[in-house]
């Protein structure tokens, strides 16, 4: 079977969404070098990217590649008031996590053959948030000054992800091989703990990566949108259409995101990576205080947008949601069953491990449609900002690399698991990511 750079069959290779190069079998003595050296430097460099973003955000220039207008102290960073705000927070989610479940699912199966249970209440954790958010605005919290207090919410969330992912690196020196992770596991403490040495690290039921991937992060993110569009009403007596747009479409990704909740335990990040430093910081500080730039960028510099353009990005938004959630339905439906009637009717190729794969249906446009749906999204939610600046545009580009370098991931490990039959997928399905393009 050929193997490529991606491959880490090995213990101990590759994996995660980082731009740390993935480990090959063949033991690159090169790249090992620079294996701590990336780690580290994307341990700087994610946190300094992610304080740059909200800093420039609410500057007059708003230059993406400028330099930001003031470098904070620690005195703007640090609060411990900040810091309690963030823990309330954390443990809030927690405790909707804790709540009974409509329903227990069960997760792919792991190495000693056993599966894990999660609990499947992202969804009511979403409405009850809103409500408990509705009544503490009704009896006059001010959540309106909250975009105010970023800086200092996004270095607590940044200083937990470090102690955290410091945490979690110690549980692994303990756990048994077998919780441990295809990738993160090299001997190299940094890269471990950048890339994350256990894949499901838990405390009796309660699964660290699963609750952040999923609640305090996106739940986080649209409750700062919110504030976003409660601040600007305040300012300019109502909330822009941008500003409408920009919370609709994002509150539409986050509440599908966890009305299709366990779509989420077969996709690389559950299935596949360690939960270290990049995931923790992905998920807790990453997710909210960079997803919401173009709300954060709209807050500050306010744009015209008229009805005819407003629907045209709507329309956009509307067909990426459509490939977006057709094709990861799809794909969770044929997963889970591919005897259910809705995917029965499909082309199919056999493998040898038993599983077979989708060649005709959205699968069959491109290999990866779900990510393509979520480009297009990712457009439509930059263009109310308009075209005068490129720093809305940040998370369309950001998204592309990180989809781009997924993709090469995910066709690595496809090309280990099935071998033959993934050539006569990427023949019948030649384009990657955008028909005729890539
Ligand atoms: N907003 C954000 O920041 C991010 C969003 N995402 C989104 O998360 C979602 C999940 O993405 P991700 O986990 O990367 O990967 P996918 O959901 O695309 O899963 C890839 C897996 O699907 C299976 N597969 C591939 N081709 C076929 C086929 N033809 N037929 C059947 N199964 C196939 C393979 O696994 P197997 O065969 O083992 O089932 C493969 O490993 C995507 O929609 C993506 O856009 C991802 C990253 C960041
Ligand atoms: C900090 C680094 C540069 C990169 C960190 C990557 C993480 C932020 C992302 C890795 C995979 C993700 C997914 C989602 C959010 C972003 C992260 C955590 C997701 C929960 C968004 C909502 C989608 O509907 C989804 C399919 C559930 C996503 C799953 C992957």
């Amino acid at each position: 079977m050929p193997r490529g750079p991606g491959d880490d069959r090995a213990p101990g290779r590759g994996g995660g969404d980082g731009l740390v190069s993935e480990g090959s079998c063949g033991a690159d003595a090169r790249r090992d070098r620079l294996r701590s050296p990336g780690a580290a430097a994307l341990m700087l460099l994610l946190p300094a990217t992610m304080f740059h973003l909200l800093l420039v955000a609410r500057s007059g220039p708003a230059r993406l590649l400028g330099p930001p207008p003031y470098l904070p102290g620690p005195e703007v960073l640090w609060s411990p008031q900040m810091l309690l705000l963030w823990f309330t927070w954390l443990g809030l989610q927690a405790a909707l996590y804790l709540l009974p479940a409509r329903k227990v699912a069960e997760g792919q199966e792991l190495k000693d053959k056993s599966r894990l249970r999660y609990p499947i209440n992202g969804f009511q954790a979403l409405v009850l948030t809103a409500l408990l958010v509705g009544l503490a605005v009704s009896a006059g919290l001010p959540l309106g000054a909250l975009p105010e207090m970023l800086l200092p919410l996004a270095f607590a969330a940044t200083l937990t992800a470090f102690i955290f992912s410091l945490l979690l690196y110690l549980k692994a020196l303990v756990a048994p091989a077998s919780a441990l992770a295809p990738g993160g596991n090299s001997g190299n403490p940094i890269y471990d703990f950048f890339l994350g040495r256990e894949l499901n690290p838990r405390i009796w039921s309660f699964d660290f990566k699963y609750f952040c991937e999923l609640r305090p992060g996106l739940i986080g993110w649209v409750l700062i949108n919110l504030a976003l569009l409660m601040q600007e009403a305040e300012l300019r007596g109502s909330p822009s259409l941008a500003m409408w747009l920009v919370n609709g479409f994002q509150l539409l990704y986050v509440g599908d995101a966890l009305w299709h909740e366990e779509a989420v335990l077969t996709t690389m990040d559950i299935t596949h990576d360690g939960f270290g430093f990049m995931l923790a910081f992905g998920d807790l500080a990453w997710v909210p205080f960079t997803y919401s730039l173009q709300a954060q960028f709209l807050l500050h510099h306010p744009q015209p947008l008229g009805l005819p353009m407003a629907s045209v990005i709507c329309l956009i938004n509307a067909v990426g949601y459509y490939i977006f959630r057709g094709a990861n339905s799809q794909k969770h439906t044929f997963r889970k069953n591919p005897s259910d009637p809705r995917v029965a009717g499909l082309e199919t190729i056999p493998t040898a491990t038993g599983r077979q794969l989708l060649v005709s249906g959205w699968w069959g446009v491109v290999r990866h449609p779900n990510y393509l749906g979520d480009l297009i999204m990712a457009l439509a939610w930059s263009l109310p900002c308009g075209v005068s600046h490129l720093l809305p545009y940040f998370y369309l580009l950001y998204f592309t690399s990180l989809l781009v370098h997924r993709e090469a991931r995910d066709e690595q490990q496809c090309l280990r698991k099935y071998g033959l039959a993934w050539h006569e997928y990427c023949r019948r399905v030649p384009y990657r990511i955008l028909p005729y393009v890539y």
